[in-house]
């Protein structure tokens, strides 16, 4: 009888997904479906800090990021999401993620807002203003599987980054904008004319990352293309577990 050879065991990656609010059961499905090679993807809904002990990464979904952070301070998940960060694991904050993910927000709520940091930009919450409820943008980035093939990026109520502070140590690299046609209309001619439109505007840009931390701030889980998924697992994810 031929000896059975075992398998190897696969590399199971934990990949958490902050699920307090939002639209984290969005990500769920598609990280469900994503291939990942040789590695399997096991999917921690995070709740309270035990959860997120578990995570190799973690994602932030969509919502309100005001809610979002008070429900994190109840669950006393504040501090080690904090940590979570500081200690250079995956993160990546979509939307209302995207601002949490931010070292400064303009635009928050009286009071302030509590932020998690990480990500050297700033931001302003719903920065399109307030009748630009949602919007949707062809998405183009080198660093996609089939670049080609333009992403459909769900803007809803989103952030805008205002600007970018890359140090030596810590470059940002800009992943995708918005192209210059798609722009919505804000009122504010230096965006809307094309002409004029500085292609370096940091405003227009929509998803970048800082080492191991990647914001967007479109909903890349409210459409069924999983290529910002699979971009954060290989460029984040993945090489952070070989180290
Ligand atoms: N779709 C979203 O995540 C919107 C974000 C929301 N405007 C906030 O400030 O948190």
């Amino acid at each position: 009888m031929a000896e059975r050879i075992p398998k190897p065991p696969e590399d199971v990656v934990t990949i958490g997904i902050l699920a307090l609010q939002g639209a984290f059961a969005e990500h769920q499905v598609i990280l469900k479906k994503l291939p990942m090679g040789g590695h399997k993807i096991k999917i921690e809904l995070v709740r309270v800090p035990d959860d997120l002990q578990r995570c190799d990464a973690l994602i932030i979904p969509g919502g309100e990021s005001t809610t979002i952070a008070l429900l994190a301070r109840l669950a006393g998940l504040l501090e080690p999401l904090r940590d979570f960060i500081r200690r250079q694991r995956p993160v990546w904050g979509t939307c209302a993620g995207a601002i949490l993910l931010s070292e400064r927000a303009e635009g928050t709520k009286k009071g302030g807002q509590e932020l998690l940091g990480g990500v050297n930009i700033s931001i302003a919450r719903n920065g399109w203003g307030s009748q630009i409820e949602s919007f949707e943008a062809p998405l183009l980035s080198d660093d996609l599987k089939e670049a080609d093939r333009p992403f459909t990026g769900v803007f809803i109520r989103a952030p805008v980054i205002l600007s970018v502070s890359p140090t030596p140590e810590h470059p940002i690299q800009i992943i995708s904008r918005l192209p210059a046609d798609h722009l919505p209309r804000t009122g504010d001619p230096a965006l809307e004319e094309e002409d004029d439109t500085d292609p370096r505007d940091p405003r227009t840009i929509v998803a970048l990352r800082q080492g191991r931390h990647m914001v967007t701030t479109f909903h890349p889980e409210l459409t069924n293309d999983n290529r910002f998924h699979e971009y954060f697992l290989r460029e984040c994810v993945l090489p952070s577990l070989r180290q």
